[in-house]
């Protein structure tokens, strides 16, 4: 459970909140979906949840511990994917990946489990003695979910996941964060793709200017509407105002 209280971010001498003021939480047992435009703040309350950016004001808490005042023990509680893999680009898949269970002291046996399962649901486990340079896009973002996933972290927060994936490893993602939820972990996801929002999500948060302008289920969301509005023209309408 991830637990936003009136979190606010400018960047350098910018006039403009980047993130505004945003309390809102993401619970156990359910995934939930993050979408606004280009340069809403996605990004930046990502960054601020993993420890990256250090918020101005407010608190964020990670199962129980606070991102700034405690911020290993927090760290230990989630995996994070940042929008972009190419990282590493010399080791080989196997050595990122041991570097990554050594760092989170995931057990021998353990690691080699998780690496063989995630490996062969990904169908990557052929190019794990390549070196990193040479995976495409996609081979790239599928090793780093899995160095992010390898300590069994219950949160799971992923910034567009999904991009680059081909259609097999981009189903065998999604289930993964399925059966994640389903076991009663949280999974916390942002996406341009509404129809994957729709899709896969229990909850929406809706980000426009740095605010969190609407945060519940895709029900909920429609509620508000009349007639027969698909998501695209809600999330359009509810982000064309400033
Ligand atoms: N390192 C930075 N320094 C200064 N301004 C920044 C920095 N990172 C982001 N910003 C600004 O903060 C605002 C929010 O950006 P952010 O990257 O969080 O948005 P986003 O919703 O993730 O966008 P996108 O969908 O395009 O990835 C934008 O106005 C952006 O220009």
């Amino acid at each position: 459970m991830i637990t936003l209280t009136n979190v606010s971010k400018t960047y350098g001498n910018s006039n403009k909140k980047a993130v505004d003021s945003q309390t809102w939480e993401i619970p156990d047992g359910s995934i939930t979906g993050f979408i606004g435009p280009n340069g809403a703040g996605k990004s930046t309350t990502l960054k601020m949840i993993t420890g990256i950016v250090t918020p101005d004001e407010g608190s964020i808490v990670i199962n129980g511990h606070d991102i700034v005042k405690e911020p290993i023990a927090a760290k230990k509680q989630f995996g994070f994917v940042s929008d972009s893999p190419d990282k590493f680009l010399r080791l080989k898949g196997i050595e990122y990946l041991r570097f990554c269970a050594d760092v989170y002291e995931v057990p021998e046996a353990q690691r080699r489990e998780r690496i063989d399962m995630f490996a062969s649901r990904f169908g990557l486990t052929d190019a794990l003695s390549s070196r990193i340079m040479s995976y495409s896009h996609g081979m790239r973002q599928k090793l780093m979910v899995i160095g992010a996933l390898l300590h069994n972290p219950s949160v799971w927060i992923l910034d567009e996941p999904l991009t680059g994936l081909d259609p097999g490893s981009s189903f065998a993602l999604k289930e993964m964060m399925r059966e994640h939820a389903a076991a009663g972990n949280s999974v916390l996801f942002s996406t341009h793709i509404l129809e994957i929002a729709e899709r896969l999500c229990d909850y929406v948060a809706i980000i426009n200017h740095g605010r969190i302008v609407f945060r519940g289920t895709l029900e909920q969301l429609r509620a508000r509407y009349s007639g027969e509005m698909s998501l695209e023209n809600i999330f359009l309408e509810m982000t064309s105002h400033a």
